[in-house]
């Protein structure tokens, strides 16, 4: 596992092309903390001039489809998101699973298809607020990541692979989940890594998202287990996101 802290903005549907300015804020500001891998993730239609304008950061996708071409009216592929110059695509994000019906295992084929497309993938996870309620969260995400994970072409690809677990209660609602129960549930995700993937389950980075800012990032990003984070909303300004960039640094310093 790289102990470089992984800080990635999710736009989500947020950003014209003016946004540009922001991210190009963004990568300046992050050129100050070389010790942390910071991406962004915008809009589709954003994304190559991102990768072109923008090259010090990394540039991802939101989704992909699982083919790499073909008759899929709307539907963008891995493979067209490499080629537009991005680094990594988020698949299964709880906005997704909830608005396009995916499952366990459409997520997989599409981390499937970003890893052979050469592309990082962020596999997103994480409970909603009834199944917390009823005891089952832990089970709830250890089902997803494990349903969820590519089958991976050789151990190399792992480092490729980032799990974020984003507790659905918790996103965009400014309700952060406590320390001890992120330490817990990456505990469980990597636990759940290392019976699937042995030796290579260390390598996959656990990434927490949901109502990360500037005053809690800190805490969230020393706690045990936590590699790094999938902001959304603290994303959109160069403000907010470079705190939480700047948190992060500030804690693998220690
Ligand atoms: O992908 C990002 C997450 O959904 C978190 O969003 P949020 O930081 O606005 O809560």
């Amino acid at each position: 596992m790289s102990n470089r802290p992984y800080i990635v903005g999710n736009w989500k549907m947020n950003g014209i092309r003016a946004m540009l300015a922001e991210a190009r804020a963004i990568e300046r500001g992050a050129g100050r903390y070389p010790e942390v891998q910071v991406g962004l993730a915008p809009p589709f239609t954003l994304v190559q001039a991102m990768a072109e304008q923008v090259g010090a950061l990394e540039t991802g996708g939101q989704d992909c489809h699982v083919a790499v071409k073909g008759a899929h009216t709307g539907d963008i592929s891995a493979a067209m998101l490499a080629d537009a110059g991005a680094h990594f695509v988020i698949v299964g994000h709880s906005e997704r699973r909830r608005d396009h019906g995916e499952t366990d295992g459409l997520v997989k084929a599409k981390a499937e298809a970003a890893l052979a497309a050469g592309l990082g993938v962020i596999i997103c996870v994480g409970e909603t607020l009834e199944e917390r309620d009823a005891g089952r969260a832990e089970a709830v995400v250890q089902g997803q990541v494990a349903g969820s994970l590519p089958d991976l072409a050789d151990e190399g690809q792992a480092a490729k692979v980032a799990v974020a677990y984003e507790p659905v209660w918790a996103i965009g609602t400014g309700r952060v989940a406590a320390v001890d129960d992120v330490v817990a549930m990456h505990g469980a995700i990597g636990k759940t890594l290392a019976g699937a993937l042995g030796e290579a389950g260390p390598s996959v980075r656990i990434l927490y998202g949901g109502s990360v800012n500037a005053d809690n990032a800190r805490d969230l990003l020393a706690a045990e287990g936590v590699d790094g984070a999938l902001v959304g909303g603290a994303s959109l300004t160069a403000e907010s996101f470079l705190a939480i960039v700047a948190a992060a640094a500030a804690v693998r310093e220690g």
